[in-house]
């Protein structure tokens, strides 16, 4: 298993069992073991514990609003793929003018939709302003900063698979270089010339190196083509998101054994504060998670019967391949 950082957020599931005192329950338990698990959905009946932490009582929220609000990615490479797991498990977004940054879900009346970017619906689900939101668990965990105010309510929705991960170039000082420990042990980073790692995860990156024991490490922050610095000269490493591992690949970077900070995917992220304090925010969670569950559920099982399927053709056509090679022979 890579190595995981020990957030400290929670994730919710849903308990198979409704609690006799309310219409639902949420279960809730330690996240981090679990943020390995990548395409298998929660298993419904996985919750140890039946309430949320309280939120702390000195944190009122920012405005006293009737609606539950869900922040979802305006632009980038989740926004399409978030819009149309949201229709697979009938909750198609309505937008009625695509230059707004607002929508409704007809299903839900009392939740509202904000197109936010990814950072910013952290940042909003923190400040309260947002109720709910679905971002990659890379900036969950980079924006929510080790705070206890985010509740990772599912952490498995099976897009946006990649991983927060070093690399160093090919060739140069780099060429033998293989491990993290082989990293580290390289002479040559000292307090004047320490290893230059550019990123637009200094949170997520800063800690993991001085966990693995880097003294000297100079972190440079940018928000794209992290890429181009190691070639141009202005940086030793990166710690950037990968998934195929083309882009470094076609720019001369290898990633290192034992370098990855972080396994991502796309999550249902929501306020502690408002969980416990907002009127109506579980009710739509728990309506958000019994239809998210249902569709991951099925998918996965389409995919067991469809993997079982074509075993058997294999077999099948193995088999007769057999014995016209027997007749013919
Ligand atoms: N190569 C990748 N493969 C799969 N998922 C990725 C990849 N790169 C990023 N992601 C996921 O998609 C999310 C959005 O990435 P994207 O680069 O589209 O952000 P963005 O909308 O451009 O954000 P911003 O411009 O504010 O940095 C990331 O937070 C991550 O969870
Ligand atoms: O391993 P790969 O499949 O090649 O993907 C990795 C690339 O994807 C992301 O960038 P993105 O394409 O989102 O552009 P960005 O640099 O503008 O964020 C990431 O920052 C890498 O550059």
């Amino acid at each position: 298993m890579p190595a995981m950082l020990a957030a400290k957020f929670t994730v919710l599931h849903l308990s198979q069992s409704p609690s006799p005192q309310s219409s639902f329950r949420l279960g809730i338990r330690p996240s981090p073991a679990a943020r390995a698990r990548s395409v298998a959905p929660r298993a419904a009946a996985s919750a140890t514990a039946v309430s949320a932490k309280p939120a702390a009582a000195s944190s009122p929220l920012v405005a006293d609003r009737k609606v539950v609000r869900i922040g979802l990615p305006s632009k980038g490479r989740m926004a399409e793929q978030t819009l149309s797991l949201l229709k697979s498990c009938q909750l198609s977004v309505r937008q009625l003018n695509p230059r707004q940054y607002t929508a409704d879900i007809p299903l839900i009346p009392n939740l509202e939709v904000w197109f936010q970017r990814p950072k910013d619906i952290v940042r909003k689900l923190q400040s309260g302003d947002l109720d709910l939101g679905i971002v990659g668990f890379d900036i969950v965990s980079e924006y929510g900063e080790g705070t206890e105010d985010l509740v990772v309510v599912h952490d498995a929705l099976d897009f946006g698979h990649c991983r927060l991960s070093l690399a160093v170039p090919k060739e140069g000082i780099f060429e033998n270089i293989i491990t993290l420990e082989d990293l580290l042990k390289m002479p040559e980073w000292t307090e004047e010339r320490p290893l230059r790692v550019v990123t637009g995860f200094g949170y997520l990156g800063d800690k993991f190196l001085r966990e693995k024991g880097f003294k000297h490490v100079r972190f440079l922050s940018a928000d794209g083509a992290l890429e181009s610095y190691p070639p141009m000269g202005m940086a030793d490493a990166i710690v950037d998101l990968v998934s195929s591992g083309t882009t470094l690949r076609e720019n001369n970077l290898k990633e290192i054994d034992g370098g990855v900070v972080l396994q991502s995917q796309a999550t249902l992220v929501a306020s502690r504060k408002s969980l416990h304090k907002r009127k109506g925010v579980l009710e739509v969670t728990h309506e958000l998670l019994e239809r998210l569950e249902a569709h991951l559920r099925a998918t996965a099982e389409l995919m067991v019967s469809l993997h079982i399927t074509h075993v058997c053709m294999i077999i099948l056509v193995g088999t007769e391949l057999l014995y016209f090679l027997l007749l013919y022979y």
